[in-house]
């Protein structure tokens, strides 16, 4: 299990990135951060692998805190995180590389030819990385962290610079680690994709999480439509209906407690105003742009 415990971290003149932020994760989940570039997703995965101090609070995995070298060495044999790709040694292949990380986090379970076999990269994985394009990297930086095998992955911006047919292996394989029993923390700026598999998706700003959404819970539903340039009457019309109004023109109107008979007079009223209507729930993607867009 991993614990944050009311951590805060500041860097001179940026004041708190992080601002008393607590998160409890088990096993088998994968969580995802959101949040615009500079915000402090990757100084919480900093603070989670002690490589950023917190001003204050702790990190708890598997009941270890960083207290001194042996339970921080403890604590590392249980997390991996997703390599740089500046990281890498030009030098040597990708073979050497995943044993490399087999052998640090003792790994008996996977073998990095079965890995690379699973990430299509058997063809190559034995030139040496100075031979990869930028995706062939991410891929290996992907192959090096499940040849860890660690419990807990934390995985930033993995899918950077990869093509759709890549996003979709790799995003299988990261269902396939949740079955495992994996703990994954995610940070991704591909909210479609996140959609897919997130167990929860939390939402930073001012250095504190401002939305959990629990991604199997029943998410409410809206009507959905859009409106470049609403007129007086169709601002009304949201308003006094508690529509939440996207800065994109999205308006959502919630049809929690509304009768069938209401819904179909909200459509017929909204149809002719918009080319696309729909029901359903507040994607991640629509999430982001009404808590960061102006
Ligand atoms: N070592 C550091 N010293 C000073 N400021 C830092 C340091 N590391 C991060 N910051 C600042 O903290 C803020 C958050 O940075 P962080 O890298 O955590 O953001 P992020 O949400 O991961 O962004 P991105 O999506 O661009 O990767 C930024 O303003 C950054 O400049």
């Amino acid at each position: 299990m991993l614990e944050i415990n009311h951590v805060t971290v500041s860097f001179p003149q940026k004041g708190h990135v992080l601002d008393d932020l607590s998160l409890k994760i088990n096993p088998g989940a994968i969580v995802g951060i959101i949040a615009p570039n500079g915000t402090g997703k990757s100084t919480l995965l900093h603070a989670i692998l002690n490589t950023v101090h917190p001003d204050s609070g702790d990190v708890v995995v598997d009941n270890l805190r960083y207290t001194n070298q042996k339970t921080t060495q403890q604590i590392h044999t249980r997390l991996c995180a997703f390599p740089e790709q500046s990281d890498l040694f030009a030098e040597l292949s990708g073979t050497t590389h995943l044993q490399l990380y087999a052998k640090l986090w003792h790994n008996q379970r996977t073998t990095p030819a079965s890995i690379s076999a699973q990430l299509h990269m058997t063809d190559y994985i034995d030139q040496p990385v100075r031979t990869y394009s930028l995706g062939m990297k991410q891929r290996l930086c992907f192959a090096m962290v499940l040849a860890s095998d660690a419990p807990i992955m934390l995985l930033d911006e993995v899918m950077n610079g990869l093509d759709p047919i890549n996003v979709a292996l790799i995003s299988a394989i990261i269902e396939q680690l949740r079955t495992d029993g994996k703990l994954i923390v995610i940070v991704s700026h591909l909210l479609t994709n996140l959609q897919e598999y997130t167990d929860r998706a939390l939402f930073m700003k001012g250095g504190k999480f401002v939305l959990d959404v629990d991604m199997h819970a029943e998410q409410p539903q809206y009507l959905k439509y859009t409106l470049a340039n609403p007129t007086t009457t169709q601002q009304q019309f949201a308003q006094t209906r508690h529509a939440l109004v996207f800065p994109n023109g999205l308006v959502a109107l919630p049809l929690t407690d509304q009768t069938d008979d209401q819904i179909a007079e909200w459509l017929a009223t909204v149809r002719p105003w918009s080319a696309t209507v729909m029901v359903g729930p507040i994607t991640l993607a629509e999430h982001f742009s009404r808590l960061y867009e102006s």
